[in-house]
């Protein structure tokens, strides 16, 4: 489905970003993936049999190390068809706690990160060669905002806007850019990252009752950057289970009939 694409998946030495960078190579692209770390770069790569996937480090706040990154994937490779903007997080604190520089830290690896590596590759690779190119933005719900993530919720709400504005200048290069919202997915960062209580809450209410899993993110990224998404452009995806729509377990207890559904009201005749 991707022969002959290369892409880069940012953040792609764990988690969503190893799924990815595993699940595109699976389909015959060539992958580059970054983080701030060389170690677990080279545990993905070793992962994939066919040595589609090299590490090189970067840290997408610097613009000096993204402008390296890009430079040093078309020197190799003479093209890029694919960006995955996946590296990113936050630190989970009350709104009230949360200090001038932590609220920067999160919005200059989330937003500020994912346009330097957006524009770099636009500018060096997709509008130069004239084919144009897919972008992903991994993001997160629920939109309404996710409580204990100010900063974070922020960022994300900034990356889908920046992908949509970007879909219609860039529509004129053939550039597609959408955003993949994931609900809570069974990383490990996620299961070990967080407090305890946080991170038990989020497992056991989940309206599905199951998390997402890496590899359901990946496989729609996969999708929306293959042949077959090549009309989407301008959108957001949510990948979530309905966590988006709702964020915990339907009927709640309060109503719960011993069937596990709602009471029905009596006909008034
Ligand atoms: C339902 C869940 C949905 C989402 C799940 C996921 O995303 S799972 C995947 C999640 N994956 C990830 O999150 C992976 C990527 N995440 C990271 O690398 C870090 O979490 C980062 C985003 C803070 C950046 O780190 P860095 O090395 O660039 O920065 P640094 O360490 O040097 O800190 C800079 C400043 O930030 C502040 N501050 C930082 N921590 C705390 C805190 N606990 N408490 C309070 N404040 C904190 C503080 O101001 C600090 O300055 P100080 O006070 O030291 O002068
Ligand atoms: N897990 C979840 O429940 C959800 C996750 N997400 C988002 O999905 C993405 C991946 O999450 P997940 O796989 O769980 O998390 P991980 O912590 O496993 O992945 C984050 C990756 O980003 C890299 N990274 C972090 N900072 C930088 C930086 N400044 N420059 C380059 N690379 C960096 C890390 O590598 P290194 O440390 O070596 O730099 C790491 O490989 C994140 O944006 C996350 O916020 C969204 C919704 C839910």
């Amino acid at each position: 489905m991707l022969d002959g694409q290369v892409a880069i998946v940012t953040g792609g030495g764990s988690g969503i970003g190893r799924a990815t960078a595993l699940e595109l190579a699976g389909h015959g692209a060539t992958v580059v993936i970054c983080g701030r770390r060389q170690e677990p770069l080279d545990e993905t790569g070793a992962l994939e049999p066919h040595g589609r996937i090299a590490g090189i480090t970067c840290d997408i706040r610097e613009e000096d190390q993204v402008d390296a990154l890009v430079d040093e994937v078309l020197a190799r490779h003479g093209r890029i068809n694919i960006l995955v903007n996946n590296a990113g997080g936050q630190f989970l604190s009350p709104a009230e706690d949360i200090t001038p520089k932590g609220f920067r830290t999160v919005v200059r690896l989330n937003l500020e990160g994912t346009w330097l590596m957006t524009h770099a590759v636009a500018t060096k690779a997709f509008i130069p060669s004239g084919n144009g190119g897919r972008v992903v933005s991994v993001t997160l719900t629920p939109h309404t905002g996710l409580a204990g993530m100010a900063h974070s919720s922020a960022a994300r709400a900034g990356v889908e806007n920046l992908m949509k504005v970007l879909a219609i200048e860039w529509a004129r290069f053939g550039i597609k850019l959408s955003a993949v919202a994931p609900g809570v997915v069974a990383t490990e960062t996620f299961m070990t990252k967080y407090p305890a209580a946080f991170r038990d809450h989020y497992t056991e209410s989940v309206l599905a009752g199951e998390l997402v899993t890496p590899e359901q993110v990946a496989q729609t990224i996969a999708f929306v950057v293959s042949p077959a998404g090549r009309a989407i452009s301008g959108s957001v995806i949510n990948v979530d289970h309905g966590h988006d729509v709702s964020q915990v377990r339907y009927p709640p207890r309060e109503i719960a009939t011993e069937r596990g559904s709602i009471e029905q009201e009596a006909r008034r005749t």
